[in-house]
């Protein structure tokens, strides 16, 4: 297993993280449980901050809060002079209820309601990331009930899709989200944008994936990106004060994994758009980027107890844990692959393959397939690695499973940041029908 950031193997054979010895954490606080390298959190931060200082630009370094959104998250993200991305009321709330800037937030969204357009106005947030022209009409409408001037910038689909290890150069885009730049869309909206008096028309955003492992999907679409600024800039005079490239920066789930640095993707980003821009007599944008995943995912360690086991002779061994697709949704849904080990036995060989099965009633709630482990007993910790992103914020209730705590760890301290819901919480916006609260 790839120990990332501050973990180790301590003198007892336990992994560490933060200092802390995770089978104490887990004897604390319960199981399963999320454990997050606060320290490696911060330094991933500083990585891009540092980047772009390097490359001379403007910039801003917003926070995709979907991938892990708690206020304590929020917290951090601010002391690292940071900005957010959200993309609902629920993830505005939880930012201005951590007192996050809201001068610097920036909502995202392929469907805004008109309530979380008031609420985001209402709090004054840096600018709305507008995704559609509907969209467009009614923050203009409701820009001017209400006499404001809003900043804005638009999401726009260049045609290019990345993944993994590859990137696709697409004709035609198939996406819910933005406006197409190919069939002339992203263009007719700058148009809106730019003369509409209630819109600051900021500039344009794209977001080309996620979990990508290479810088050319990103040079492709900030080509295209940039052709669109020229063209906007001859056909309706809009010069652009800001690009937002979006996120999607890969990090190892598995030994495997070989993502390039933040300083790789930022050199390359910069140097796209610095050649592109000069070339066509374009002044410099501020650049902005909204990576997620890369600054939590793996800096999240999830701790599970072990608990039966299933032997079917010359066909595999399951063992279970307490936990599974309501606390990692990702296995089921996107069949992403994770490494683990067992925490309290970090020395001891690994002797046989297992596969880890979640407890939900589900034979699709599998956490991992095929793993090799040292003989696992009941009552023995299992620690999965590189759990930081859309692990806590996918979690769900599903067989009315309480949603596990999240702790921070550093330099020897934990500090619990969301408690353990209870089963009371899980109940707690049922409402009994009339006839049975008379019985009662
Ligand atoms: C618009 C936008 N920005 C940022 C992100 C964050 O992506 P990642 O977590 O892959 O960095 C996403 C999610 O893919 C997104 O849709
Ligand atoms: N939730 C996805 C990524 C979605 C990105 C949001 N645009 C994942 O776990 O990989």
């Amino acid at each position: 297993m790839y120990l990332h950031g501050t973990s180790r193997v301590n003198e007892k054979g336990n992994l560490e993280i933060g200092g802390c010895d995770v089978t104490q954490l887990a004897a604390t606080y319960g199981t399963p449980l999320y454990v997050y390298d606060e320290a490696l959190i911060r330094s991933k931060c500083r990585a891009y901050i540092d980047a772009f200082r390097q490359s001379g630009f403007a910039f801003q370094v917003a926070y995709a809060s979907k991938a892990f959104c708690t206020m304590a998250m929020c917290k951090l993200v601010e002391e690292e002079g940071m900005s957010l991305d959200v993309v609902s009321g629920g993830e505005l709330y939880t930012a201005l209820q951590a007192g996050f800037p809201a001068e610097r937030i920036h909502f995202h969204g392929n469907n805004k309601s008109i309530e979380e357009i008031h609420m985001a106005l209402d709090a004054k947030i840096g600018c709305f990331v507008v995704d559609n022209f509907y969209e467009l009409a009614t923050l203009d409408e409701i820009a001017q009930e209400r006499d404001e001037k809003v900043a804005v910038l638009l999401r726009v689909t260049p045609g290019v899709e990345a993944h993994t290890h590859e990137y696709i150069s697409t004709g035609q885009v198939d996406s819910k989200f933005g406006f197409d730049v190919q069939n002339g869309q992203a263009l007719e909206a700058i148009k809106y944008a730019h003369e509409s008096k209630q819109l600051h028309l900021l500039g344009v955003h794209s977001h080309i994936g996620s979990q990508i492992f290479e810088a050319e999907g990103f040079i492709v679409a900030i080509k295209r990106l940039i052709e669109l600024l020229e063209e906007a800039r001859e056909q309706h005079g809009f010069i652009s004060e800001v690009l937002n490239v979006g996120g999607g920066f890969g990090i190892r789930y598995v030994e495997s994994d070989t993502p390039l640095t933040a300083e790789t993707y930022i050199k390359a980003i910069t140097d796209t758009v610095r050649d592109e821009m000069t070339q066509r007599q374009l002044p410099l944008p501020e650049l902005w980027i909204e990576p997620g995943r890369s600054i939590v995912g793996d800096a999240g360690t999830t701790l599970y107890r072990i608990g039966s086991h299933k032997h079917i002779p010359n066909v595999r061994k399951y063992v279970a844990v307490d936990g599974g697709m309501t606390d990692n949704l990702r296995p089921a849904l996107y069949q992403a692959v994770y490494e683990a080990a067992i925490a309290n036995k970090m020395n001891a060989p690994a002797t046989e393959q297992v596969s880890i099965a979640g407890k939900c009633c589900e034979s699709g709630d599998m956490l991992i397939w095929d793993v090799m482990l040292p003989e696992a007993d009941a009552g023995d910790i299992l620690a999965v690695t590189s759990t930081g992103a859309y692990g806590y914020s996918m979690s769900n209730n599903y067989n009315r499973i309480a949603r596990p705590a999240v702790v921070f760890v550093k330099e020897g301290e934990a500090e619990l940041v969301v408690k353990r819901e209870t089963y009371q919480d899980v109940v707690s916006h049922d409402l009994l029908p009339k006839r049975a609260q008379l019985q009662r």
